[in-house]
């Protein structure tokens, strides 16, 4: 029976790590799963729960944006009253879905990413759950899809300055047309692009509108030594994630917070 018991928990262990990756900077496992279990999956909608366990069979299911954080996400997503939004890396869909739910029925969310692939293996779930008229999918390289919209916006508000430039002040105008129009961007894919990202979505984003940036504790990794036996990959992209870091901290045109929920995600709220 003892042994029974310690292979059940040994089990568990295991489940836990093969689903959970390193998403918690916690010290304590057992913490963070008493947090999902006790506040975050009671509350979870069922057809989260449904993309979440389908991710977790994808062996890239650690790349998934954990529970916690999503949860995190959709409470704020609701207390800025977002509207228009939208997302660089949508994997399977589990944030983008989260932001779908939070979002009203006439919000929207213009989702980036690389590739398909991923999406429409969780396409099924978000289409079952009402909200896919909500999200408008492009597939490719995030930086070309940024620029194109901002040389969009920029065309469609030249056309508009041309129309109506004998009754309008044009200076007046041309401050307003980068003012950006998305209330909230989660960033959560390629992070050697972030600092290129932050470049264009400043410009997207509306003053008082949030960008969260995942990932920027980076499993810790920012604050190991030089000497650290670290990844390949996460020593890679940790001198990315610190850039960014270092970047944000001084950007005079957001409000920022690092907030130690999952991987670490840095809130930059638009200010000028
Ligand atoms: C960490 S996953 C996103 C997880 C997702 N937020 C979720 O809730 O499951 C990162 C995603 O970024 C995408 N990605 C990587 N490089 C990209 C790029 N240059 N442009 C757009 N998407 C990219 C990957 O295809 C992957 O789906």
């Amino acid at each position: 029976m003892a042994a029974n018991r310690e292979d059940q928990e040994e089990n568990k262990d295991r489940y836990f790590k093969a689903v959970h990756g390193n998403k918690t900077l916690l010290q304590s496992e057992k913490l963070y799963e008493y947090i999902l279990e006790t506040s975050v999956y009671p509350r979870e909608p069922q057809c989260l729960k449904e993309i979440r366990e389908l991710t977790f069979k994808h062996p890239l299911s650690p790349m998934m944006t954990s529970p916690d954080e999503a949860q995190f996400l959709s409470m704020l997503l609701k207390l800025i009253n977002a509207k228009n939004t939208m997302e660089i890396g949508v994997f399977t869909g589990y944030s983008l879905l989260a932001t779908a739910l939070a979002i009203p029925d006439d919000g929207k969310i213009l989702a980036l990413d690389i590739t398909k692939e991923h999406y429409e293996k969780g396409l099924p779930i978000i289409q079952k759950a009402g909200v896919a008229h909500k999200i408008d999918f492009r597939e490719g390289p995030a930086l070309p899809l940024l620029d194109q919209l901002i040389q969009d916006i920029t065309a469609i508000f030249n056309c508009l300055m041309y129309d109506q430039q004998r009754l309008i002040n044009y200076a007046k105008f041309e401050n307003e047309k980068y003012h950006g129009t998305f209330d909230f961007v989660f960033v959560d894919a390629d992070k050697d692009n972030y600092v290129n990202y932050h470049k264009r979505l400043i410009e997207l984003v509306k003053v008082g509108g949030v960008i969260g940036y995942d990932n920027t504790l980076w499993g810790g990794s920012v604050v190991a030594p030089p000497d650290a036996d670290l990844d390949e990959h996460i020593l890679y992209l940790r001198d990315f994630v610190q850039e960014l870091n270092k970047a944000l901290a001084v950007d005079p045109r957001i409000e920022i917070c690092q907030i130690s929920i999952a991987d670490g995600v840095t809130l930059c709220r638009r200010i000028g």
